[in-house]
């Protein structure tokens, strides 16, 4: 089974003038994990970072002392993912692979059984608040049937008026930005999303 669903609010559209506080209110509210976008330092170990840069080696050791758990890269962005991969475990994290919404899931089907995370984007990568795209679900859909047991996320766009597509495609791991930073009451928006999630896994697993 993949590792339960689980919300990680991104703090890509919190106020990073407070972003201690904003992570901490978070973490009050229910969070699961943080999804961060930008590289940052913390002790806390629930940080999973989403690098969107270029030439994501040359990262791995800073993020890995400053504590993050699980670094995330874009398979177009780099050309020995297999390397990256290696070095990434070395560094005590977790691997996630994401693919950008052009990029089809047979690219990173090679690579699925030496990760942790899949991550499906559904935004182009680069900034929150944009629109979902439902037409990347085929993607989670397909990994799913798959790979039972890998964790999914979906990231850009999320929030109570997408989940159920994300949750009945297969998706376990949930980012969710604006539709969490801009609520007046985050836990019931975080709850309301792993309880859409986890009823679909339930589903998954009484159907099989
Ligand atoms: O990776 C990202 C942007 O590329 C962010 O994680 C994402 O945009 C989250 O924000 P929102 O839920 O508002 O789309
Ligand atoms: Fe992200």
């Amino acid at each position: 089974m993949a590792s339960g669903c689980k919300i990680g609010p991104s703090i890509l559209n919190s106020d990073l003038a407070n972003l201690g506080a904003e992570c901490l209110r978070m973490l009050d509210s229910g969070a699961d994990y943080l999804h961060l976008d930008a590289p940052c330092s913390s002790g806390r170990s629930v940080f999973y970072m989403h690098m969107m840069v270029s030439r994501p080696e040359q990262w791995v050791k800073p993020m890995a002392v400053a504590g993050a758990n699980q670094y995330t890269f874009h398979l177009e962005s780099t050309e020995n993912p297999g390397a990256l991969i290696k070095d990434i475990r070395e560094n005590g994290m977790k691997v996630g692979l994401a693919i950008k919404p052009g990029t089809t899931v047979e690219y990173l089907a090679p690579w699925a059984n030496q990760i942790d995370m899949a991550l499906v984007m559904t935004v182009e990568p680069g900034f929150g608040g944009q629109k979902f795209m439902e037409d990347m679900m085929p993607k989670v859909h397909w990994l799913r049937t798959q790979f039972p047991s890998l964790d999914i996320e979906v990231d850009g766009g999320v929030g109570p008026d997408t989940i159920h597509k994300c949750a009945e495609a297969g998706a376990n791991m949930i980012v969710s930005g604006s539709a969490i930073m801009r609520s007046d009451d985050p836990r019931s928006v975080i709850n309301l999303l792993r309880n859409v999630c986890s009823e679909a896994a339930q589903k998954r697993s009484l159907d099989r």
